[in-house]
């Protein structure tokens, strides 16, 4: 089965957000209404989060944002709440900022500048950060850094914070953060879903989202990608064994690597292949490592590098070759990325089989691999920073997708998986006991053994990327994130 498109969930990026909100408001000839929509958008849910709730600061910036903040103050205060705005503007406002202040100035809400906040006192009840929105840039300063601060420590001692659209100081397009942008306990995000709460510090930021879509207009957006959540791997039950069925049925996968000194690396991305349910798995190492691979994983059929061509290591021309795990820079690891090269088999490109496919310019893959770099290898194939990566997720995976027409993975604290035509899927939740040399092994094991059995490519990756998360996050809260071993996510992958 191979039916992910109805848990997958759109997600935009900034520049979708204004087309639409341009689009929408030529329709409509004006665009306040838009603001009044979201403010009564942002009053219903937090009506409905906050019942009990009688107490409400609320943080309004001098953009459109504050407009919105403002808006939802007045008609908290309508409502009988207890209500302290605190304006942290730097200039004047204009537009439906200036529109919507002058609505809280005549409502009767207590509004002070920020420079009245006690940053001693914790604030109790609902805090609403309307500082920035999507025209936030994420370094932080002065009045709003402070004010930030006070959230986010307020939040410690027992307030809730509702972000408006989006948390300030987040990055909506990167996942990037200032290390005091708020923390939402609940984001009300407006129009459409925001990548960058799936990115980065925007998984630990945005808290729980809604997306309020404030009637705006639909439009043709090809920037439009999209987030699969990783537990709802569960609903997918990834290598359903079916009762007539033999090895045959879920595929034939070959391993190639492990130099010297990379024995592990081969024997989890065998085992990682293995546990997830390849019919069949053999693997082309080094002599030394056969013995050790073998006390593991006994169904694994082992032969050395030295003792056969690697094409006997495929089954036939359905096979499966993942190249890279421990395959080392030395000539022997060189020699077989060429050798893999040549053959027109279906391929993951993995660890240092992307550092030599970074050194073969020339080299056109046949439309048929997956590369899984992590954001220092997407650099150098990019040759670009990491810095330059780091900013751009989503679009350096669409880049060496292009660039290579193939599935292209960039692994982070979530990944992202990008396909030659445009399609890009961002799935997995910040799991720290991830962050161990052996994960991505057992991870393009995974990937492998999903290609094996599912008919496509991409869909395949994305499953097996949020089903290597979904266990890893179950392994780290059973063994604890500090001890767990990557290849210990293996025991977990039962949903
Ligand atoms: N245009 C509209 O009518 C609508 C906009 N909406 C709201 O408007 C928001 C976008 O509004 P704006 O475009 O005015 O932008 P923001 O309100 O997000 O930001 C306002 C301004 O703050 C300044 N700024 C940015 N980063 C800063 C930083 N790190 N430190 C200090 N100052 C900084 C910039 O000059 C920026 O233009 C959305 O997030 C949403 O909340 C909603 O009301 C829906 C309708
Ligand atoms: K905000």
């Amino acid at each position: 089965m191979d039916g992910i498109s109805e848990l997958l969930f759109p997600v935009a990026n900034s520049a979708s957000i204004r087309a639409i909100e341009t689009a929408s408001f030529s329709v409509e000839g004006a665009s306040y209404p838009m603001m009044e929509r979201a403010a009564q958008a942002l009053f219903d849910q937090v009506c409905r989060r906050f019942q009990s709730v009688q107490k409400y600061t609320v943080l309004c910036g001098g953009g459109n944002n504050g407009g919105d903040g403002a808006l939802l103050a007045a008609l908290l205060f309508d409502h009988g709440m207890t209500v302290q705005v605190y304006d942290v503007a730097s200039k004047a406002r204009n537009g439906d900022a200036q529109k919507a202040w002058e609505v809280l100035l005549a409502s009767g809400v207590d509004v002070r500048p920020s420079s009245e906040l006690d940053g001693s006192a914790d604030a109790a009840g609902v805090i609403v950060d309307a500082i920035l929105g999507i025209g936030g840039r994420e370094e932080l300063q002065g009045e709003i850094l402070r004010l930030c601060c006070w959230a986010n420590r307020s939040r410690v001692s027992g307030a809730r914070v509702l972000s408006v659209d989006a948390p300030t100081g987040l990055n909506v397009d990167s996942g990037q953060a200032d290390l005091n942008a708020i923390i939402a306990d609940v984001t009300v995000t407006f129009i459409e879903d925001k990548q960058g709460f799936y990115l980065r510090k925007g998984l630990v930021c945005a808290g729980s989202v809604i997306c309020e879509k404030l009637n705006s207009v639909s439009i043709e957006s090809p920037k439009l990608s999209f987030r699969f959540e990783s537990s709802s791997i569960g609903k997918l039950s990834p290598c359903a064994r079916y009762p007539v069925s033999h090895k045959g049925s879920y595929g034939h996968i070959s391993v190639i690597g492990g130099d010297y000194g990379y024995g592990g690396a081969i024997i989890m991305a065998a085992s990682g292949a293995a546990r997830a349910g390849a019919g069949t798995v053999s693997v082309m190492t080094r002599e030394r490592h056969i013995a050790p691979l073998l006390a593991r994983s006994p169904s694994v059929m082992a032969v050395s590098s030295e003792d056969m061509p690697l094409t006997n290591a495929l089954r036939n021309d359905d096979s499966i070759l993942l190249v890279g795990p421990g395959l080392g820079r030395e000539p022997w690891g060189e020699a077989l990325f060429r050798q893999a090269m040549m053959l027109s088999c279906r391929k993951v490109i993995d660890a240092d089989a992307l550092y030599w496919l970074s050194v073969t310019p020339t080299l056109e893959l046949q439309g048929n691999a997956v590369l899984t770099p992590h954001v220092g290898e997407a650099a150098r194939l990019l040759e670009l920073s990491v810095d330059d990566v780091s900013a751009n997720l989503v679009n350096s995976a669409k880049s060496l997708s292009r660039r290579y027409s193939a599935v292209v993975v960039l692994k982070d604290v979530s990944s992202i998986i990008a396909a030659p035509d445009g399609r890009v899927v961002i799935t997995g939740n910040p799991c720290p006991g991830l962050a161990k040399g052996g994960s991505g092994d057992v991870l393009s094991g995974m990937i492998a053994s999903c290609l094996a059995y599912y008919s496509k490519p991409f869909e395949a990756t994305v499953i097996a990327v949020a089903w290597h998360n979904y266990a890893a996050i179950r392994a780290g809260r059973a063994l604890g994130d500090i001890c767990m071993q990557p290849y210990e996510l293996l025991e977990y992958l039962q949903v």
